[in-house]
């Protein structure tokens, strides 16, 4: 017997909290883009150790090997002076500089191959956050942003490795070696060599956190722009159909040159990178060939030590302009890990899940075991309002055209693109979220069939979007089976539930895939019968192939209504308790209505069912219709009844020609 009498501890509005942002203004650059830390970096360069250490391993021994070659050049030009150059010191020479080829040859595939690793860290970390971000997140987001972070920022982290870092870190001990050669050979030409290198060093690492602002803003606009390009791609139709693909387009060119400009910008400021370091080192270069051709023919310094002093020189410099692209590639890297954070720090769906309690288990199908008498589904003076931040993205996704003409009109800016305006307006104005549900209940009976109808904008879908927890109510209770839908893990309420949107997608791959989305394992037979079911068996006919044929372009093509039932079948063959329909508005000719009618019929038989209906045709033996209005109950009863009671509904069955006007 479960724990289903106690009512739960916490309130409402706790659990209906929107999921926390939890970013502040530290984590954010001046203009409002994410930014992540150097700690934050660590965990991703750092995963393997192993191959990290083999890595750095393979390095210092380059460098060790790229430091015996002056020393082996300065014993072999003072033998060949003295004229007595013994052959074993040519051997070494040329063992160190092949053995030095093959080593760097090896660290370079392994660091690539690391780097490939950490950008597939990076991708199945953000994958795996997404499959599990609330609905909200999705509704206040834009796709094609959330696209752009797990395709483009994630290739910027490789850039840490490949651009240089470990080469540097492992080029440490070719670098301190040949400072102390340096030293030891001439400290004048070393101090004037140094003070050179200095300067440019504290030029870059200034200038790193500009680029690092400036990447954050470029990844940020391919962000817009791959959102943009979504957008266009999948309203196509509609944009052809009302000729508004030049304008369109321009929008979207918009978005690209915007993320141009943030790429000049990057340039620009390598653009004094760059000539600063490389100027360090030709200056001390020239220098030290200057001074120590004065030094030697002064008699203070021999040849045989001036050649070896420019090559460790070079040696000295060569893991310097490694951590320059080191440098700017990390200053990268940190404006895309600050996006990719930004999503990886949001809570999942359940993480607030525990805090309302008691956790109940159900038990038998819509817990009928343990509360028999408990209705399927009962809705208790529900009210809801749509998170801040979603409401805010669905205004701007509703409106963006009209305000980005309306911005540009009415201050006279000109503005970058609209996605800049929108933002713009989006920080800038208060918004108050409308209440979408004002005190909805209704009850359905275990094996009834309730149906909700009203007028576009009622609140329908959002009831359902309810019952399957997409969002939790602001206030009030939804129950299953006498359980408040809070206490069940949203697996097990999930499992109760079968959702069939409205125009429901079928999904790229077989007949047989769609199918078994929420049943993996039913047999050939289950899928033909459960298509026979919805009245879709004629569909096998279509291909040789049967269930294996595929739907969409390249296979079998569906009607929507044809998707409908499909998407119908899918959930009856997973036999869901509950079964929650939300009816297609697409028109439907008179033997589709019928053969969808009969096919609601078939699936509401032994289920509890709550079902959106556009068409009042296909609800009017329901158990109970549903009549709401502007997010309120204003009706309930049956069909002959709410002719009696309410003039909406009397209104709408008139003009659907089911009552006489
Ligand atoms: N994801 C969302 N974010 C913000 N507001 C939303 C969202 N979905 C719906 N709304 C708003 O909530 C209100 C109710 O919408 P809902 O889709 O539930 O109505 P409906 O009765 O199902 O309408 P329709 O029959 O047109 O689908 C509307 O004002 C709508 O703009």
């Amino acid at each position: 017997m479960t724990d289903t009498a106690t009512e739960p501890t916490a309130s409402a509005a706790t659990a209906a909290k929107p999921s926390r942002r939890g970013r502040t203004s530290r984590d954010r650059n001046a203009d409002g883009t994410p930014r992540a830390s150097l700690k934050q970096l660590w965990p991703y360069l750092f995963r393997d150790k192993p191959m990290m250490s083999l890595i750095i391993g393979i390095s210092v021994i380059g460098s060790a090997f790229s430091l015996a070659q002056p020393v082996l050049m300065g014993l072999l030009i003072t033998q060949v002076e003295g004229g007595s150059l013994e052959g074993w010191i040519v051997w070494a020479l040329v063992a160190v500089v092949v053995g030095d080829a093959i080593l760097s040859g090896l660290q370079h595939f392994l660091l690539q191959r690391m780097g490939e690793t950490i950008v597939l860290d990076a991708r199945r970390n953000l994958i795996r956050k997404l499959f599990h971000l609330p609905i909200s997140e999705f509704d206040a987001r834009r796709t094609g942003d959330l696209v752009s972070r797990v395709g483009s920022d994630t290739t910027l982290l490789r850039a840490v490795l490949t651009q240089g870092l470990i080469e540097a870190i492992g080029g440490a001990l070719t670098f301190i070696g040949a400072v102390i050669a340096m030293l030891w050979l001439d400290w004048v030409l070393f101090l004037i060599t140094f003070a050179c290198i200095s300067v440019s060093l504290a030029v870059v690492l200034l200038l790193s956190r500009k680029v690092m602002a400036a990447s954050a803003a470029a990844q940020q606009k391919v962000g817009e722009l791959t959102a943009a390009t979504e957008r266009a791609i999948s309203s196509m139709r509609t944009l052809r159909a009302t000729g508004a693909v030049e304008r369109e387009q321009e929008r979207v060119v918009d978005d690209a040159v915007g993320a141009y400009r943030r790429g000049l910008d990057i340039a620009a400021i390598s653009a004094v990178m760059v000539p600063v370091s490389t100027l360090a080192m030709q200056l001390s270069m020239v220098l030290v060939l200057g001074i120590g051709g004065v030094r030697v023919a002064a008699g203070d310094l021999t040849i045989a030590s001036l050649v070896s002093f420019i090559m460790f020189l070079f040696m000295m410099i060569a893991p310097l302009a490694l951590m320059f692209g080191a440098i700017s590639a990390i200053a990268s890297a940190l404006g895309a890990l600050g996006r990719i954070e930004e999503i990886a720090a949001l809570p999942d769906e359940e993480a607030r899940d525990d805090e309302f309690r008691p956790r109940v288990t159900l038990v038998g199908p819509a817990n009928v075991d343990a509360m028999p008498d408990a209705p399927a589904l009962e809705f208790r003076e529900v009210s809801f309002r749509y998170p801040e931040q979603v409401v805010r993205a669905a205004r701007a996704k509703q409106d963006a055209s009209g305000r980005f003409d309306r911005y540009v009109a009415t201050t006279g800016r000109r503005a970058k693109s609209a996605a800049d305006v929108l933002l713009r307006i989006d920080e800038s104005e208060p918004i108050e979220s409308p209440l979408v549900l004002d005190r909805v209940s209704f009850t359905v009976p275990r094996g009834a069939k309730v149906a909700l109808v009203g007028p576009s904008g009622a609140g329908k879908s959002t009831t359902l979007a309810l019952i399957e927890r997409f969002y939790d109510p602001t206030s009030g209770s939804i129950s299953l089976g006498g359980v408040d839908l809070r206490s069940i893990s949203r697996a097990q309420l999930r499992a109760q539930l079968g959702y069939v949107q409205q125009n429901a997608p079928t999904l790229a791959g077989t007949i047989r895939d769609n199918l078994q989305l929420g049943r993996p394992d039913a047999s050939d037979d289950e899928c033909v019968e459960v298509l026979r079911a919805v009245n879709l068996g004629s569909v096998l006919d279509r291909s040789t192939q049967g269930l294996d044929a595929e739907v969409g372009e390249a296979g079998v093509r569906l009607s929507g209504g044809e998707q409908q039932r499909l998407a119908i079948a899918r959930t009856l063959l997973a036999a869901p308790p509950v079964l929650l329909l939300d009816e297609s508005t697409s028109a439907l000719d008179g033997r589709n209505e019928a053969l969808m009618r009969e096919s609601i019929e078939r699936v509401a038989q032994g289920r509890s069912m709550v079902m959106i209906a556009h068409r009042l045709s296909t609800v009017i033996d329901a158990d109970e219709i549903v009549v709401m209005e502007h997010g309120r109950v204003i009706g309930r009863g049956t069909h002959a009844e709410l002719l009696e009671t309410t003039p909406l509904y009397r209104e709408l069955a008139q003009h659907q020609l089911l009552a006489p006007r």
